[in-house]
């Protein structure tokens, strides 16, 4: 499965948070999307995930415009994980992941649901919350069940916004390997949005950086992540350090 979008455009209101946006996303890859608050990330998540329709421009899942797809069969191709937000009903971590499933099952869950949403809670290390509900649940917590959702709705392409940003440094690397695996066995394409760009650097095949309205830099993170990019695009000076697991990016002080 392949997804292109083709120079799309998004406005909210009269304002437009990007035009001419083209990207390709391929299974088997990671591409990291970074850039400054505010820039367009998880606008163009939504986009890619048919949530929001662009404006101009089309997104394309293996050439075929996802606005003529079913969404019921895009939900089987495309597993959207926003930003956490706490929710006030309230449903357990267990219905919660079997959700994920809906977009196979009519109104009654089969075993083979339940099956796959055990393998998931094991996966995830979540079988002893299973049965807590969500809402109770830490920003942490709640960000690995709705990874576990997206990861029961078995999609070839995932669309992650902010995928580690509640995680202590041991669930963001449980949480990164799961994304390696996907895409490494499995064969899963994946577009996440990532504010931590040693671990972009560290964990994607590519990086796109939204540098400013209209510029935008993709390639290998050691082509994207200069410390010309980082000045021009973040305002702070970097240094660029080698390590036994590749490119670290050193915030030394902000621009003058
Ligand atoms: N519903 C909305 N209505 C109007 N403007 C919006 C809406 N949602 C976002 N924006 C604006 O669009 C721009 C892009 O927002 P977006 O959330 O996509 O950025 P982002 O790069 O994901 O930011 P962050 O890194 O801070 O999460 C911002 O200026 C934001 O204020």
């Amino acid at each position: 499965m392949k997804m292109k979008a083709d120079k799309i455009k998004f406005c909210y209101q009269d304002t437009a948070v990007f035009d001419e946006l083209s990207l390709e996303i391929e299974k088997g890859k990671i591409i990291s999307l970074v850039g400054p608050n505010g820039i367009g990330k998880s606008t163009l998540i939504k986009c890619l995930s048919n949530i929001y329709q662009a404006d101009s421009g089309f997104v394309y899942l293996d050439g075929k415009n996802t606005l003529s797809i079913e969404a019921k069969e895009l939900a089987k191709e495309l597993g959207y994980v926003p930003q956490t937000q706490r929710n006030s009903f309230s449903i357990s971590v267990y219905e919660s992941i079997l959700l994920g499933r809906k977009p196979y099952f009519n109104w009654k869950v089969r075993q083979e649901d339940k099956i796959i949403v055990q393998e998931i809670l094991e996966k995830l290390n979540l079988q002893k919350l299973a049965e807590r509900e969500v809402s109770n649940l830490s920003g942490g917590e709640m960000q690995k069940v709705a990874i576990a959702r997206s990861l029961a709705q078995k999609p070839s392409i995932f669309l992650l916004d902010e995928p580690t940003s509640n995680l202590d440094l041991n669930h963001q690397l449980e949480v990164m390997n799961i994304i390696t695996e996907l895409a490494k066995e499995e064969n899963a394409a994946v577009v996440m949005a990532i504010h931590d760009l040693n671990l972009a650097a560290r964990f994607s095949d590519y990086i796109f950086l939204i540098a400013e309205k209209g510029k935008y830099i993709s390639g290998k993170a050691e082509e994207v992540f200069t410390e010309e990019n980082m000045e021009a695009t973040y305002g702070v000076k970097v240094e660029i350090v080698e390590s036994s697991k590749g490119m670290l990016i050193m915030p030394i002080e902000l621009s003058s």
